[in-house]
């Protein structure tokens, strides 16, 4: 039989070479079956239709002219890695989950005469059942996001190993794929596709061949075969091995020297007898791709950047590398060594809730992988970290659901914590590093402030804002305290949509004619943020937008007169907004701007308004919603501004008439605008705009558009019957079509 000459080689080498290492072969690495073997799977193979998502990402993949095709050989390593670290772990209870197939490693072999490639495990393996989960269904959430990404050429191929679906990538290289697989409490299975819309399953009529595990056959396309070359593979392996804690054999062939047999004949002379040249012969058998001593257990004084880089991207499979990590051994109370790293890029919905387990973190157990399944091991607000640990004392009777709770692992948390916070910290020493840092997770930061009560001091101390002396550019806190002014007791705030809005805001002007800085809040987070965090520092917030700000060196006796000077304008003007407006003051925080509109102190700012209107707080509460939306404001008018000098005389002169309440309530309406409120009555501003122009303009206020439109005809009756008639006759032709062609999609399908 075809092949069988080279397994025999195959035993024969390893068994013979001195070199070769002790290793037992999973599985059979024979080429095909036999004829009566592939009878026997035709007539028993059960045929299934693939999900449609699977189908859809499959013609994705088919079609793609994707360069980087190798990835799939990450994907299947990355498998195999995963299914022999979960028979490990499950050895540790069962002393015989091991025992059809004690050696534990991954082995690939490539087979150029028949283009085969082939990947085996002695891993988990797979039932019937799982192997129709596995292999026909996709059960991670956010993949059709991902498809969605890819067929509109947003997303990369690179990403799929993210989406739980990376062993569809063999479809890059491979028209036809065979998996054998065979797990302790199941028959030994063959799995088939040929990348169409159905996959078949037979149990294997060669009963069980591998003992354990999975093997993975690749019939690769013809425009694929580079992977089957020594050189190439050798490189994507060393590539996607190095930490793999596995090991990982390629079937090479080998060069050995072959000493010349020296026939000592005592009569040559010695030169002579060193003529006859070594030889070099190239032998077949298993060569070791990779060292396996995890990075984590290495001394970090010789491990460098580019492997602390590598390993992150291999694990955290990210294409990024991270922005910063820390490597480290606890002692003490508890015992492990750990990686934290921080990505360079937050992962896609960070704040969402895609899987039930967050995955960031991987533990081990004396370089065992114990699991990924952790719920917050580290608080939701730190989840973009990825950290290694691995713990000397940890009990591996536990399951994995107690395994959270243990005290070790509640003690290993707080320490992790308190490592990402401290490499955070250390992140703020690199100006560019940390403002990249924050721009992807600041609002983490924030959340951190507003929920962890114990470390909230720590993480106030590393937020930072924009603010009216930095511009764009941000401020910590302690910096903000460190320029405050004499007698400044609070520190200043505005919030807002973004920094160029707040910049402009008529609450921050008389402040900075002043010199005091203004720290800008201009993310959503931020109002909840100084809820929950009054001060910093011994310092107090104050929001300059609310009604009781005061600077400090207003003049009483003044501003009493002012008040009175300008009685009779605000009894107008409060006569004018008595719906809108609580009172009316003259301010004496206004510099360029005729005015302001100011929330109460128990009032929402502009901004809180258009946050909670966007928020699911409208499904929560309707009434207090109304509550907080029929709060009337404070409006404050600027004394010195032409505009209120204009309507100040208007009101004095008696000539408050129904035009200048109108430019009253546009001129409050601006305002509310201008002082980041949205306006409730949009139709209506937009008229009283219109009148003003037209005023201005010196159009008649009742002067029409006039235009000529031609009123679309009546449909004809006998000829939208006749349409219809059409359309139905399509129908029936295609569900005719659909009953003669099985390969087409039903209209259920459709
Ligand atoms: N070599 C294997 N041995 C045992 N099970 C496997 C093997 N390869 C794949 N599987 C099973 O098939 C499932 C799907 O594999 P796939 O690579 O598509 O996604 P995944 O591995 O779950 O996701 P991710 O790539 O994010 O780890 C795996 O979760 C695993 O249960």
């Amino acid at each position: 039989e075809e092949g069988g000459e080279q397994e025999d080689s195959v035993k024969q080498v390893i068994n013979d070479s001195e070199e070769a290492p002790k290793l037992v072969i999973q599985g059979e690495n024979r080429f095909g079956f036999t004829e009566e073997e592939a009878d026997k799977i035709k007539a028993t193979e059960e045929k299934y239709t693939f999900e449609t998502e699977v189908s859809r990402l499959m013609k994705l993949i088919i079609n793609s002219l994707y360069k980087t095709r190798e990835i799939f050989l990450r994907e299947l390593i990355s498998n195999a890695s995963d299914a022999i670290d979960k028979i490990r772990f499950m050895s540790l209870t069962d002393p015989n989950a091991l025992s059809a197939a004690p050696v534990l490693n991954i082995t690939i072999w490539a087979d150029k005469e028949n283009k085969v490639l082939t990947i085996s495990d002695s891993g988990i393996g797979m039932t019937k059942k799982q192997l129709k989960e596995n292999l026909g269904t996709i059960a991670k959430s956010g993949t059709s996001e991902f498809l969605s990404a890819m067929e509109d050429k947003k997303a990369d191929m690179n990403l799929i190993g993210q989406f739980g679906v990376g062993f569809y990538s063999v479809f890059l290289v491979a028209d036809k794929v065979i998996v054998t697989t065979k797990n302790n409490e199941d028959k030994q299975y063959i799995w088939e596709s040929q990348a169409v819309n159905d996959y078949t399953i037979a149990e294997d009529p060669r009963g069980n061949t591998l003992g354990r595990g999975t093997q993975i056959k690749l019939y690769l396309k013809d425009d694929a075969l580079e992977f089957l070359e020594d050189g190439v593979l050798r490189s994507l392996i060393l590539k996607y091995s190095e930490f793999i804690n596995f090991p990982i054999w390629l079937w090479t062939k080998q060069t050995q020297v072959v000493e010349p047999e020296i026939v000592d004949v005592p009569d040559k002379p010695e030169e002579e007898k060193k003529e006859k040249k070594t030889e070099t012969i190239e032998v077949p058998g298993w060569e070791l791709m990779n060292t396996q001593k995890p990075i984590w257990s290495r001394d970090p004084k010789n491990v460098t950047e580019l492997e602390y880089e590598n390993f992150y991207m291999s694990f955290a499979k990210d294409n990024n590398p991270p922005i910063a990590w820390t490597h480290f051994k606890a002692e003490g109370e508890v015992e492990f060594k750990a990686i934290v790293y921080i990505p360079s890029k937050a992962p896609e919905g960070l704040f969402q809730k895609v899987q039930d387990y967050a995955r960031n973190v991987k533990l081990f157990v004396k370089r065992v992988f114990i699991t990924d399944e952790f719920l917050d091991f580290v608080p939701k607000y730190l989840g973009f970290i990825r950290a290694i640990i691995d713990a000397d004392d940890l009990p591996l009777n536990v399951s994995r659901e107690t395994l959270q709770q243990h005290r070790t692992l509640q003690l290993i948390r707080k320490r992790i914590i308190k490592k990402c916070l401290e490499l955070i910290a250390d992140l703020t020493k690199d100006d560019e590093k940390y403002e990249k840092f924050l721009s992807e997770f600041g609002t983490s930061l924030k959340i951190g402030a507003i929920e962890d009560n114990k470390n909230r001091k720590k993480i106030a101390q590393i937020l930072k804002f924009p603010s009216s002396y930095k511009g764009a550019n941000s401020t910590t806190l302690d910096d903000y305290i460190s320029r405050m002014k004499k007698g400044q007791d609070k520190m200043y705030f505005i919030t807002g949509g973004s920094v160029e809005e707040v910049q402009n805001s008529p609450f921050v002007e008389g402040l900075v004619a002043r010199g005091f800085e203004v720290l800008y809040m201009v993310e959503p987070i931020d109002e909840m943020l100084v809820q929950h965090m009054p001060g910093h520092g011994g310092k107090m917030f104050q929001n300059v937008a609310k009604g009781d700000f005061k600077f400090g060196d207003e003049d009483l006796v003044e501003s009493q007169k002012l008040k009175s000077k300008f009685v009779k304008l605000i009894d107008h003007m409060q006569a004018t907004l008595i719906d809108q407006v609580e009172k009316i003051e003259v301010s004496t925080r206004l510099t360029t701007s005729p005015c302001a509109v100011v929330a109460t102190d128990w009032g929402w700012t502009g901004n809180m308004e258009k946050i909670m209107a966007a928020q699911a707080f409208k499904q929560e509460n309707p009434l207090l919603k109304e509550f907080y939306a029929k709060q009337k404001k404070i409006l404050e008018i600027n004394p010195n501004h032409p505009l209120i000098i204009g309507l100040f005389d208007k009101a004095e002169n008696d000539a408050f008439d129904a035009n200048t309440k109108e430019m009253v309530r546009v001129l409050y309406e601006t305002t509310l605008i201008r002082s980041g409120y949205s306006l409730k009555d949009n139709l209506g501003y937009a008229s009283r705009v219109e009148k003003i122009l037209r005023t201005n303009l010196g159009v008649d206020l009742n002067a029409k558009a006039e235009v000529n439109v031609t009123p679309a005809e009546e449909a004809d009756k006998d000829e939208e019957k006749k349409d219809n008639v059409e359309t139905e006759d399509l129908f029936e032709e295609q569900d005719h079509d659909e009953s003669t062609d099985p390969t087409k999609p039903s209209r259920d399908e459709l």
